[in-house]
């Protein structure tokens, strides 16, 4: 077997268990990866919503990842929730110390309970800082409009044409998450310099969808060092994110949106 791939998730906490860092380590450990973590904000939330965010100062973010990369260098890294314009900036300079093979952001803005993980005057720094400087992004379609500053994708045909857009702003790779619109299929495009594609699952009728799109994010990064290419690890991940919302079936966490179950084995 080769190599177990180390993989760094950067995002903020979710004490629930669903979301954010917490998520991404249950992600990485399910699939098989080594997991490490730079926590960039201790959130206060649950299944129900967050009632409050405490950041960490961008230095100390930057120290976390000087400390942990020159001793551990990451095989693959996920991004998550940064926060404020200021962290956005450590995480990019970071990247252009370091140059991870592998760099997946979802460039979290707005949790599923509506509460905004990142203020509106820090989508610009997100669009000319960081997305340059990463490999894929996975905007669910609110998070594409932000960025894009459109409306949002209300067709598969508009979501083509946002994912385009989007690498015309400098992404390389862009998995535009289909989650929000209607339909008994989930279907997400996937843009590359090879073209446009649609990665089609079933939707799970659940409530429990708390953590999808950070599951999901580091899914990729920790499946991407197995993988040829992007469209496989994207394949992969969608498929053990797919998984992971039947599984949740069994799981009853909280009053409000539950969260996704990384079932792996039961010893
Ligand atoms: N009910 C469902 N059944 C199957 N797949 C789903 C379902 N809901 C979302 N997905 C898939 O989950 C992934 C995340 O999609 P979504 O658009 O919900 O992301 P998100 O809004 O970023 O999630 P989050 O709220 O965690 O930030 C996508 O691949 C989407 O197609
Ligand atoms: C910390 C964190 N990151 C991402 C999400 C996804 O919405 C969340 N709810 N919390």
């Amino acid at each position: 077997m080769s190599a177990v791939p180390k993989v760094l998730s950067i995002a903020g906490t979710d004490p629930s268990g669903g979301a954010g860092i917490q998520a991404d380590l249950k992600t990485f450990s399910a699939l098989g990866a080594y997991g490490m973590t730079v926590v960039t904000a201790l959130v206060a939330q649950t299944t129900t919503g967050v009632t409050g965010i405490h950041e960490v100062p961008a230095e100390f973010a930057a120290q976390q990842l000087d400390t942990l990369l020159t001793d551990v260098p990451a095989d693959a890294v996920k991004i998550g929730m940064l926060g404020n314009a200021a962290l956005i900036k450590a995480v990019a300079a970071a990247l252009d110390i370091y140059k991870p093979a592998y760099v997946v952001l979802d460039p979290v803005m707005v949790a599923k309970s509506g509460d905004r993980l990142l203020p509106a005057d820090a989508v610009a720094a997100l669009r000319e800082t960081l997305l340059p400087r990463v490999d894929l992004i996975t905007p669910n379609l609110p998070e594409a409009a932000d960025l894009l500053g459109e409306e949002p994708a209300a067709s598969l045909a508009d979501m083509h044409g946002q994912a385009q857009r989007l690498r015309a702003l400098g992404a390389r790779q862009v998995l535009l998450k289909g989650g929000h619109l209607d339909g008994d299929t989930c279907v997400d495009v996937l843009a590359t310099p090879d073209g446009t594609v649609e990665l089609s699952a079933p939707r799970i009728e659940t409530t429990n969808t708390h953590g999808t799109g950070c599951t999901l994010s580091s899914a990729i990064a920790a499946l991407r060092p197995r993988h040829d290419g992007w469209e496989g690890a994207v394949r992969a991940a969608k498929a053990y994110l797919t998984e992971a919302l039947r599984a949740a079936d069994s799981l009853h966490v909280g009053h409000g949106h539950g969260p996704v179950h990384h079932f792996h084995a039961i010893w």
